[in-house]
């Protein structure tokens, strides 16, 4: 049997963003034992999201290098740090960005997924007990990054981050579970609580717009309709429930304009999974008079804001966020993963590359290819 590595620093492969928009390079990485109230994870596989994308392109205000992105994976607890209680060596986990502490203010206030424990301490690249990173490679402190750090092959986390989960899940598929496709199934269920019947707008039909789209059928709404400038995304989406399809390009009204007329005067649902400010305002605009709600998902770079005519929400119209579909992480992400052990929500659907972590630039590359939806990286080799 291998000894055991409690306490002992971890020296493993991570890939490294030493600057924004530098290629990763694959480092060997000293991972120190986990702090008070600190897990220590050993990460099988993980996914790329279009956040990471996003901070490593320097657009992230909150994004510090050098720093080691990902946050949609799974792995096995390897030890844990004093004071922690619910977790052991060999817990099959999913890391989570969005904690849950189940204690301050936000977590008891019933309101809202969001908690405010380890936020402070996540947002600039550290951990809470010390104020320090736990990574480092050969004595260079990294940053770790929303609080997961999933590109490496151990990563250390706040123990009110971690949801433990069924052992027998195949953690291959429910890496997807701690982002994308529960953001979109959230962002439909939770946040803007959809109706039977109802007409449904997804502008962007990348993994979070396909999950708005499942969790929207799911729901029972009689039209779902897919706006993407990538026609090749169309049928793929098909799969997911969407029932109609808008390629911007192929208009010259402004898109909002093609969707009122389109359903009689505008959607019940809107979400915006793109990240773009100007079509966060179409989706808005596109939403019925009196009572149209639309759910920005995409997260935009830093600097943009959004803009409308105050008119627009005078006259009904509700303007909403979502972060991680709502869900409150420790609580309801194992839940997620028994609804996808009992086939009632799809995962291995949106999986359409496997690599290693040794690929992860060529990952990277892949985000910008309309074939990709998402990439899971064994993290072995
Ligand atoms: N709020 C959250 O909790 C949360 C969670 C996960 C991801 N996100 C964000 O959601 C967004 C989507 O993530 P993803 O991983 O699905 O990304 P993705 O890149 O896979 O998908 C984006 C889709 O939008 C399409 N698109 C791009 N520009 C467009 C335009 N002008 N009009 C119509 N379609 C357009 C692309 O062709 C693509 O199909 C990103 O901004 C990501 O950062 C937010
Ligand atoms: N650091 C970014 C914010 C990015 C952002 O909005 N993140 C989403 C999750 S994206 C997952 O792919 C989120 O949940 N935000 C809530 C939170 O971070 O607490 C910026 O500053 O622009
Ligand atoms: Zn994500
Ligand atoms: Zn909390």
């Amino acid at each position: 049997m291998a000894a055991s590595t409690q306490g002992q620093v971890i020296t493993c492969k991570a890939a490294v963003a030493w600057d924004a928009n530098k290629p990763l390079v694959i480092e060997d990485v000293q991972v120190a034992p986990p702090q008070a109230g600190e897990v220590r994870i050993k990460i099988l596989s993980t996914a790329l999201c279009h956040t990471d994308y996003y901070t490593w392109s320097g657009k992230d205000p909150e994004g510090l290098f050098p720093c080691i992105l990902g946050h949609e994976a799974a792995g096995i607890v390897e030890s844990v740090g004093e004071g922690v209680t619910d977790l052991q060596p060999g817990d099959h986990v999913i890391p989570c960005y969005q904690a849950e502490c189940k204690d301050c203010k936000m977590c008891k206030s019933g309101k809202t997924n969001l908690c405010g424990k380890v936020r402070a301490a996540t947002g600039v690249g550290l951990m809470m007990n010390d104020r320090k990173s736990r990574f480092s490679v050969n004595g260079k402190p990294i940053y770790h990054f929303m609080g997961t750090s999933t590109f490496s092959q151990y990563t250390v986390v706040h123990d009110v981050s971690v949801a433990k989960i069924n052992p027998q899940a195949p953690l291959d598929k429910v890496c997807l579970l701690g982002c994308g496709v529960s953001t979109g199934l959230g962002a439909v269920w939770n946040t803007a609580k959809v109706e039977a019947g109802s007409v449904v707008a997804v502008f962007g039909l990348g993994t979070v717009g396909l999950a708005v789209a499942e969790g929207a059928k799911s729901a029972g709404a009689s039209r779902i309709i897919g706006i993407d400038i990538d026609s090749k995304k169309f049928d793929v989406a098909k799969n997911f429930g969407v029932t109609e399809f808008v390629n911007p390009k192929d208009h010259d009204k402004p898109i909002q304009q093609v969707i009122v007329d389109l359903t009689d005067g505008g959607v019940d649902y809107s979400f915006e999974c793109i990240g773009n400010v100007s079509i966060m305002r179409a989706a808005l605009e596109c939403c019925h008079k009196g009572w149209g709600t639309s759910v920005i998902v995409g997260v935009a770079a830093s600097g943009q804001e959004i803009a409308t005519r105050p008119f627009q929400l005078v006259t009904g119209r509700v303007w909403k966020g979502t972060a991680f579909g709502g869900f409150k992480s420790r609580s309801q992400v194992p839940w997620l993963v028994e609804k996808y052990m009992n086939k009632e929500i799809k995962v291995d659907e949106y999986i359409t590359h496997n690599m290693n972590l040794s690929d992860i630039n060529k990952a990277f590359d892949l985000l910008h290819e309309g074939g990709c939806l998402r990439c899971v990286l064994a993290m072995e080799h």
